[in-house]
């Protein structure tokens, strides 16, 4: 447990200290393989996160999906004490405010929100991952209960993509029955994928 909380923090001081210009670079690398993927094509709702302690960026991406036409929603912490996240409907019209880690968020809009099971892609920021798809997360197992409905289904939505700065990964995390299994992870330049069995590379990016 110690050496978890380390390691979380040993990684986030890895990203953070990418220069902007690798960043935007990663970004736009990031935004360029998924914008091809069907996954992304086909899906209609989708979750993604503005970019907080040098997480890699996707929000090229989140104007590319708002510019066909796609539903986007960002994570807003639900009120009151449960450490779960409600997704809210986020277009250039939103307005944004620092929630209490001082990331920006719209406002908690009951009528804005939709179901986590209703997304269709969820991408989700990592800290750290390793090649058997694995994740670590900031540690307040928002996303982990959030998706937790989906230990009791084999329903493939919505499809949970991991998003992380290559110098991010790990030789091996240990897993808790908790965790959330991802269907991919994505870097600036690679995606690995889940298979039945095992996890393997899809393709190395240009
Ligand atoms: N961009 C982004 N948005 C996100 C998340 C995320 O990981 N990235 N989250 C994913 O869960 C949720 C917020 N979860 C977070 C959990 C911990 C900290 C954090 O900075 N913790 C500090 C302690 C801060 C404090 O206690 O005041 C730290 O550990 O240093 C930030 C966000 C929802 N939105
Ligand atoms: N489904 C759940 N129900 C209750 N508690 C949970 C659940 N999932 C995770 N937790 C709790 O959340 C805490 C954080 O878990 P963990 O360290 O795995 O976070 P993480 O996966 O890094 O964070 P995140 O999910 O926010 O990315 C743990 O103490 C765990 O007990």
């Amino acid at each position: 447990m110690e050496n978890r909380q380390s390691l979380r923090l040993e990684l986030r001081q890895r990203r953070r200290a990418l220069s902007p210009q690798l960043q935007q670079l990663a970004a736009e690398h990031l935004c360029k393989q998924l914008s091809r993927q069907p996954i992304f094509l086909r899906s209609k709702r989708i979750a993604l996160y503005l970019p907080n302690d040098g997480e890699i960026d996707p929000t090229p991406l989140l104007h590319e999906a708002l510019r066909r036409g796609k539903a986007c929603y960002l994570p807003v912490l639900k009120p009151g004490a449960e450490n779960r996240l409600w997704f809210v409907r986020f277009d250039e019209h939103t307005q944004l405010e620092p929630n209490r880690f001082g990331i920006p968020e719209p406002k908690a809009d009951p009528r804005k929100r939709i179901r986590a099971e209703d997304l269709d892609m969820v991408l989700m920021p990592l800290v750290g991952f390793d090649a058997n798809g694995n994740r670590m997360g900031m540690g307040g197992g928002f996303y982990d209960r959030t998706f937790a409905f989906k230990h009791q289904t084999q329903n493939h939505r919505p499809y949970l993509l991991g998003l992380a700065h290559s110098c991010q990964q790990v030789d091996k995390l240990d897993t808790e029955h908790w965790d959330i299994p991802l269907h991919s992870i994505a870097t600036e330049s690679q995606i690995l994928v889940a298979s039945r069995s095992h996890w393997h590379r899809d393709f190395i990016l240009g």
